[in-house]
């Protein structure tokens, strides 16, 4: 049986590399910032994402990008709820939460959405318990320090060692809180306590960590690494590089590859399906 994962009812395979859309829902996203045009813009831009061919969605509440002011758990769950809601009920595919707020974890799977995407990696208090209890597919994701300074100066002896230590040791916590293996993914965490050189090694040597034997999800979409490397300094310039860098992602092991261009980046997966599909020639041909 081919891998898959079980979204509260809602089957992802894994079969082939699949693409998360990511649907922002931050008020400094939308238009007026208005609680209802929040809600009703973050629905069509996931609606849209599903139509460009997204396998499933990310649903962000809290921006943890570099500085961006801290998020309550009500307006959290403000922003986030209605729109896994109504995604659920419009949409057949996987709904992911991105949060590392417990009761964020909880109301959302409550919600509809069948899949946790946490950058702490499950560390802050309640989280495992509160993922466990869920009993959906969690994402385990690597970050060094803080969202507010993990950008200050980013170090490691052995970066691949260092991260893969981090992961196997979450992996453990998370077993140990009770989720069974077949609901864990790991993530390298591209961009959150690294440099470009940093992020480009991990890239390269994205096969050590199959071994760890839990599907893998990269995000690199219109990051800041790529940016540097092509000199585009606004992320919507940074389409084509996001593409190759989750097409080379794949290629070295990723399952799942976090986007904000769904349609390039489905597209750019056909063709490497396309070539994965051409057998391989017998030894004896
Ligand atoms: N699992 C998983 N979840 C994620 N959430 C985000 S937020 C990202 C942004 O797109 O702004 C971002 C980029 C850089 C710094 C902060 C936030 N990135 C990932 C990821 O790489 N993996």
């Amino acid at each position: 049986t081919s891998p898959q994962l079980d979204c509260a009812g809602r089957i992802l395979r894994l079969d082939r590399a699949r693409v998360m859309g990511i649907v922002n829902v931050t008020p400094d996203s939308f238009s007026d910032g208005g609680a209802h045009d929040t809600t009703e813009a973050a629905v069509a831009h996931g609606l849209k994402l599903v139509e460009e061919g997204a396998d499933l969605l990310d649903i962000g509440g809290e921006s943890t990008r570099p500085g961006a002011a801290p998020v309550s758990v009500e307006e959290e769950l403000r922003r986030v709820i209605p729109v896994i809601e109504q995604l659920a009920a419009r949409t057949q595919v996987p709904i992911s939460i991105d949060t590392f707020k417990p009761e964020v974890m909880r109301a959302a799977v409550a919600a509809g959405a069948g899949m946790i995407n946490d950058i702490y990696g499950l560390r802050q208090e309640g989280a495992l318990d509160a993922a466990a209890a869920t009993g959906v597919p969690v994402v385990l994701m690597h970050m060094q320090g803080e969202p507010g300074h993990m950008q200050a100066d980013p170090h490691y002896d052995d970066v691949v060692a260092e991260v893969h230590g981090f992961l196997v040791q979450r992996l453990f916590a998370a077993e140990m809180a009770g989720i069974a293996k077949k609901n864990l993914l790991i993530d390298l965490g591209f961009g959150f306590g690294k440099t470009t050189a940093h992020n480009m090694t991990l890239l390269a040597r994205s096969e050590r960590f199959l071994e760890l034997g839990v599907p893998m999800l990269a995000g690199l979409s219109r990051k800041r690494s790529l940016g540097e490397l092509t000199g585009r300094d606004t992320p919507s310039e940074r389409v084509a590089a996001s593409v190759a860098a989750h097409l080379i992602a794949v290629q070295r092991g990723a399952r799942i590859v976090r986007v904000h261009d769904v349609a390039a980046t489905v597209d750019a997966l056909k063709i490497w399906q396309a070539v994965e599909a051409v057998p391989t020639p017998r030894a004896d041909a």
